[in-house]
């Protein structure tokens, strides 16, 4: 018997508007697939030819719209919305997967057992997840559509970074987007380093599969 042909998700670009910001007009283009409203965020005319400049962002509702200390996102989609800015040209996409895939009331499930001292891995583990259940497929049709196939990534994670690769873009470059760690969020970072493999100094060799990529020496650092 054939066996099954794994596809990706079905990714539909279905609208598009001006999205003025306090760092210039970036366009706000929606996008569905697998019944989810994802967003990517453009700034100016993508250059086809170039590397792209581009943030792969995880939805935080707490950080990035109510503020939250306890995590680098708010601070990081800012620095990353600047970057993408001053450089005049650039793509972010925002997918709609709340707290690393395991949803908005879970994360704060989560959030409460590290209330009373569970780290965030522990903390999905103990309510039956994994440490982080994302999925980055969505990006391959969504960086598609916009017709690039070389990026620069603006970000810690070289699980980000593999997957990407692994969706046949040549990532040339990962940007450090660091963070000034707070009272608050200290704790948080430091086990995403020793836990999920981030890479927060900013000068740390990349552990993904390839090591060619150009670490750049001009991390994105947080504008705050
Ligand atoms: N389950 C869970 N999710 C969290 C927690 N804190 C933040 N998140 C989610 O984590 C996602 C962001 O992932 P991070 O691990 O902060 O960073 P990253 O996207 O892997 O890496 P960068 O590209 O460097 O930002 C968002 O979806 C947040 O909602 C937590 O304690 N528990
Ligand atoms: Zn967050």
């Amino acid at each position: 018997m054939d066996q099954p042909i794994c596809q990706g998700p079905i990714v539909q670009h279905v609208v598009q508007t001006r999205l003025p910001t306090e760092w210039g007009e970036f366009t706000l283009h929606g996008f569905s697939a697998d019944g989810k409203e994802h967003l990517a965020l453009t700034f100016g005319e993508i250059d086809r030819s170039a590397p792209a400049l581009v943030r792969v962002h995880s939805e935080c509702l707490t950080g990035d719209a109510l503020f939250s200390q306890r995590c680098d996102c708010g601070a990081q989609l800012r620095t990353a919305l600047a970057s993408i800015a001053r450089e005049g040209r650039g793509i972010l996409l925002y997918l709609r997967q709340e707290g690393r895939g395991i949803g908005l009331f879970n994360k704060l499930r989560a959030y409460a057992l590290q209330d009373h001292g569970a780290d965030t891995v522990d903390a999905n583990e103990r309510l039956g997840f994994l440490a982080d259940g994302r999925d980055y497929a969505v990006c391959k049709e969504m960086l598609e559509h916009f017709g690039v196939t070389k990026l620069r990534v603006m970000t810690n994670n070289p699980r980000k970074v593999a997957a990407l690769e692994n969706f046949g873009f040549e990532v040339v470059e990962r940007i450090p987007l660091v963070v000034r760690a707070t009272p608050d969020n200290r704790a948080y970072l430091s086990t995403k380093a020793k836990r999920l493999g981030h890479l927060l100094d900013g000068h740390q060799a990349p552990v993904g599969p390839k090591r060619y990529i150009r670490e750049t020496e001009n991390a994105a650092h947080s504008i705050e």
